[in-house]
């Protein structure tokens, strides 16, 4: 796929993390694949919650292993626990029992500020209402998590310019979430996931709110961008055709349990 670049200039980055190289493709799952690098390991998760007096099992042993560069998408009725997963291999919500492993750092057994801290590097984030910050533009949203983590401000805004260009926003930089349509919001979300070059991709129904023009073309760029920087992509959607058509495993979950794997690798992908 050819990505818009959005103008002819597109800036270098520096002072932000070496791109990772390819890591090869033996189970034919994508061209940056690789099932014997793991890049998320989830063991023996259980997940409750309490609703008065009655106590919901969310997620019951659950396990998911993902390599680097797998597309995996995560389907299943509403109240299945796609979000609670997605929030538990995240570093958000803790589980009760089990673990998540994350580029080889267990998430759970690291202290609150630790783990922060590893979620900004590690870890990117895409939601369905976006979670942009309304009063910083489009630059300032996806260079923040870079900044934060002390990436000095011209490098991160190097690199946000970089990924804008790259998702076709290059005559958006200084536009704030107001002055954006919803695609291209969720343009900016998938800009910002990638900033840190992170290993994990967590999406957590990134076109639910998008129309289905908007929807190809953030599912086109999360895909190919996410390939080019070598990350690993769980998406959980209510759109059977997206998973169908962007992921080399889906998974549906049912009661908190996986009930189907579906592994079809599209050679294309
Ligand atoms: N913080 C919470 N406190 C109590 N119960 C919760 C909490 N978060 C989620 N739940 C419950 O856990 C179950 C799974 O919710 P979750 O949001 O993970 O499902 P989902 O598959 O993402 O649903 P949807 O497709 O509607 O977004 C639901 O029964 C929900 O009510």
């Amino acid at each position: 796929m050819t990505l818009p670049t959005g103008g002819a200039h597109r800036p270098t980055d520096r002072g932000v993390p070496a791109q990772r190289q390819p890591t090869g493709d033996p189970a034919g799952c994508g061209h940056r694949c690789d099932r014997a690098t793991p890049v998320l390991q989830i063991e023996g998760v259980d997940k409750q919650y309490r609703r008065g007096d009655e106590q919901v099992n969310v997620l019951v042993d659950f396990d998911l292993t993902l390599a680097a560069g797998e597309f995996v998408t995560v389907t299943g009725p509403s109240g299945a626990g796609k979000s609670t997963l997605l929030h538990v291999a995240g570093g958000l919500d803790p589980p009760d029992t089990g673990s998540v492993v994350v580029s080889g750092r267990d998430l759970w057994a690291m202290r609150s500020s630790s783990r922060a801290a590893f979620r900004r590097r590690n870890l990117g984030f895409v939601f369905q209402f976006f979670n942009l910050v309304p009063m910083l533009t489009a630059v300032e949203n996806v260079s923040l998590p870079l900044v934060l983590d002390g990436v000095p401000a011209r490098s991160a805004d190097t690199r946000a310019e970089e990924l804008l260009y790259r998702v076709g926003l290059g005559d958006r930089l200084r536009h704030r979430p107001a002055e954006l349509s919803g695609g291209q919001m969720q343009r900016v979300a998938v800009a910002r996931a990638l900033a840190a070059r992170p290993s994990v991709i967590l999406a957590d129904e990134p076109t639910g709110n998008l129309d289905s023009r908007s929807s190809t073309e953030v599912l086109d760029l999360l895909r190919a961008l996410s390939h080019e920087d070598g990350a690993a992509v769980v998406m959980a959607t209510h759109d059977e055709a997206a998973a169908a058509r962007y992921a080399v495993r889906r998974l549906r979950l049912v009661d908190g349990s996986v009930r189907a794997v579906d592994e079809a690798p599209n050679l294309e992908r």
